[in-house]
């Protein structure tokens, strides 16, 4: 008996290690009407991971109260084995699980470089303020450059954020996440709004974005969903009602009954 339990915590532990992001019993009640009930999730470190889900699933209130942009009515939240479920999008943030677009990611008349150097600047907190010297904030010019190089805006480093196309705002918005130097990213519908050219280059830089790290994601699109994500989280009526890989979720009847209606884009 002393055996087994023994067994069983070193299970549970290495499990909890395995999973750099965990939900436990997570319900948020809007006026009596339970958006997400009950959820229990596991994100595997390194790993692509996808909420996805008819309209009205609760994805979205799922992704944030893992956020912390909304505070659960109940359940809990570990990241990295650290109960966060009373800490604050910022505090998190600190601690390295990070929302894409926290920062409201572009200022608009900033060039793509300033932009990422805002970002940087937020990062390293008071080491390079504002009012610091142009000589004191050099070393964020090449940091900002590399970023801007691994999202492939490199070629537009000096235009104004308002005039890059929306997948280059996009891509500038993951750079701008990046810079927070993220264990865990958090990305809400990266591909929304997305015109087909688009789609394919803001799919790889997600996929290179994640070596290294752990990526959570909402996303409608499923094409990207099967051709990104390690594993698949399936909510339904504020529940969980698959999980796997791609196969998996696809070929499950109760998923494929729950879009029936076309509700895929
Ligand atoms: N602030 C709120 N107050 C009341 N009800 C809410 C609130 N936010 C969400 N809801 C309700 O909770 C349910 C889940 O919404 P949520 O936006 O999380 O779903 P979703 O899966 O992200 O949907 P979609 O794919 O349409 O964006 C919906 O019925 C929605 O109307």
């Amino acid at each position: 008996m002393a055996n087994s339990s023994a067994v069983l915590s070193r299970t549970e532990t290495a499990q909890d290690a395995d999973n750099v992001l965990v939900a436990e019993g997570l319900t948020k009640v809007f006026a009596g009407f339970a958006a997400v009930k009950d959820v229990n999730l596991a994100v595997r470190r390194g790993s692509i991971h996808a909420l996805i889900g008819p309209n009205g699933a609760g994805k979205t209130t799922c992704f944030n109260l893992l956020t912390k942009t909304l505070a659960p009515t109940s359940g809990k939240i570990v990241f990295d084995g650290e109960d966060i479920s009373s800490l604050r999008t910022s505090q998190v943030a600190r601690r390295g699980l990070v929302r894409s677009f926290q920062i409201s990611a572009t200022f608009p008349n900033l060039t793509a470089r300033e932009n990422v150097r805002v970002a940087l600047q937020s990062s390293y907190g008071t080491a390079y303020q504002f009012w610091r010297s142009l000589r004191a904030v050099a070393p964020l010019n090449s940091r900002a450059d590399e970023l801007l190089e691994q999202v492939g805006l490199a070629n537009s480093r000096d235009t104004p954020a308002a005039e890059l196309s929306y997948g280059k705002k996009r891509a500038l918005e993951i750079a701008t996440t990046l810079a927070l130097e993220p264990r865990v990213m958090l990305l809400d519908e990266p591909t929304a709004g997305m015109g087909h050219e688009d789609i394919e280059p803001i799919t790889d830089l997600i996929r290179r974005a994640a070596v290294g790290r752990t990526v959570l994601l909402v996303e409608h699109n499923l094409s990207v969903v099967s051709t990104l994500c390690d594993k698949i989280t399936v909510l339904q009526h504020g529940q969980v009602l698959a999980e796997g890989n791609y196969a998996e979720v696809s070929n499950n009847p109760a998923v494929v009954t729950a879009y029936m209606g076309g509700v895929d884009e």
